[in-house]
């Protein structure tokens, strides 16, 4: 089993620079199907877990795939399947997404039911009530759910979301490309992923408005094609750098993060102390002239509000601030399994209903502990930055679902790191 393990106590510093957004990439990839003339050229492609599963699953489906480093063609003018291989989908949430291209384009999808996951019960219900409003009738069996479209494929229609879900935003919006006639979603997500996908299906022929707002309008189009897209940076590996720079740094430069996808986690990070410098280029983060953090209150919601994928990341730093924190995670309903984790360092951590409080000490104290999803494993790298001793981190394949070298790039900013593959006895 893999390990990272980390001597703490060595101050970061110099230049990170941020890859591709994981959370963008995802259903950009799977937005790609919608193509049926020409192929689509995307750059800035990160190299996760995640991606890997996503390009398994569209190749599956029919499209032609050319993966270099960082830019991805996709021709997905021969679409063959409509029920990707389960065991895929059911790896990767996210997978869900392929449902709106895929009934929209060819009329029907199949897709296995994403289970819950350690954050929490993950539903798709929206995503289906979206799907079914615009004329698909869906019904669940053996595990998976069954789209049809209806003769003449679906139509336009007002959806309002009772949660601002991310990915049934995405669901709906890719569908909606090329149905007849426009639909509206009402309470959107206005995560910037979603933007940069309404983005890349503009340019793929659709014609999307109001992204980034919490009202989206699609008005159909009868047939897309590929185009050539720059993915947008990744917020929430910007924000873990920076969160680390601020507790472990002499003065980080995040390159590549972009302060206006950032602004709740800046506007903490100062109120803590730490001090904050951006420009065209990039986010330099100083450390708390005091050596310590001041105690915050956060509280998780959908953008622009602090972000939920940040949460397990301040915690972290948190456990050495001044005073008592509290963080109240609203999104998810069981987002605090680092908790226990950080417990095994020393931290002082206590839950009441969704609130983590936690009470800061002087120092954590290295341990071996273990990622439970992929936040819990960056929020554990970075305590163990600032730990007393070795800590040990397992569980990476969390970490690779949504890091691009987490590793090699706290190396190069002087941390005392290293990835161990563990090797496995043989009798
Ligand atoms: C690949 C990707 O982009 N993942 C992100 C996406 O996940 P994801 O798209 O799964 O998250 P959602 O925005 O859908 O979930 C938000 C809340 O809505 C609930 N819900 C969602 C859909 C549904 O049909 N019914 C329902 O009740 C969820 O249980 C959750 O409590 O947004 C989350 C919230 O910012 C982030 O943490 C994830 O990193
Ligand atoms: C929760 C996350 O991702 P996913 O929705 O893919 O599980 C995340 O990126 O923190």
């Amino acid at each position: 089993m893999a390990k990272i393990v980390i001597e703490g106590g060595h101050r970061i510093s110099g230049t990170v620079r941020i890859g591709g957004a994981k959370n963008a990439v995802l259903p950009i990839l799977a937005a790609s199907l919608l193509a049926s003339d020409g192929a689509s050229y995307i750059d800035d492609v990160p190299s996760l877990l995640d991606v890997e599963h996503m390009l398994q699953t569209i190749e599956a489906l029919g499209c032609d795939v050319q993966n270099g480093l960082g830019s991805i063609r996709i021709d997905a003018t021969h679409v063959n399947s409509y029920e990707p291989p389960h065991d895929l989908v059911r790896q990767m949430r996210a997978s869900f997404v392929v449902a709106g291209p895929l009934l929209t384009r060819v009329g029907e999808a199949v897709i296995a039911l994403p289970g819950g996951c350690n954050i929490g019960p993950r539903p798709v219900d929206l995503h289906i009530k979206g799907l079914e409003a615009m004329g698909a009738e869906a019904r669940i069996e053996n595990g998976c759910v069954h789209f049809r479209a209806p003769k003449g494929g679906l139509h336009g229609t007002r959806i309002y979301l009772d949660i601002p879900s991310v990915g049934a935003t995405q669901n709906i919006m890719m569908a909606a490309c090329l149905a007849q006639g426009q639909t509206i979603i009402e309470n959107a997500a206005k995560e910037p992923e979603n933007v940069d996908l309404a983005n890349y299906l503009n340019a793929m022929g659709a014609r999307v408005r109001g992204a980034g707002t919490d009202t989206i309008r699609i008005e159909g189009v009868d047939a897309m094609h590929g185009a050539n897209h720059n993915v947008i940076p990744d917020r929430i590996e910007a924000g873990t750098f920076l969160i680390a720079g601020a507790i472990a740094g002499n003065g980080v430069y995040v390159e590549n993060a972009l302060s206006q996808h950032l602004s709740s986690l800046l506007a903490k990070l100062e109120e803590a102390g730490a001090i904050i410098e951006d420009d065209v280029r990039g986010i330099r983060v100083y450390p708390v002239q005091s050596g310590r953090m001041r105690a915050l209150d956060v509280k998780t919601h959908y953008h622009p509000a602090y972000p939920t994928d940040m949460q397990a990341q301040m915690v972290a730093a948190l456990c050495t601030a001044v005073g008592t924190s509290t963080i109240t995670e609203t999104v998810f309903e069981n987002r605090f399994m680092h908790v226990a984790e950080l417990q095994r360092m020393g931290a002082e951590i206590h839950i009441e209903g969704r609130t983590a409080i936690i009470e800061g000490i002087h120092r954590l104290s290295g341990a071996e502990v273990t990622s439970t999803d992929l936040r819990a494993g960056a929020a554990l790298v970075i305590a163990g930055l600032v730990a007393d001793g070795v800590t040990t981190v397992g569980g990476l394949h969390h970490i690779d679902r949504g890091y691009d070298n987490l590793v090699g790039k706290f190396q190069a900013l002087g941390a005392n790191i290293r990835r161990i593959e563990e090797a496995v006895e043989v009798c």
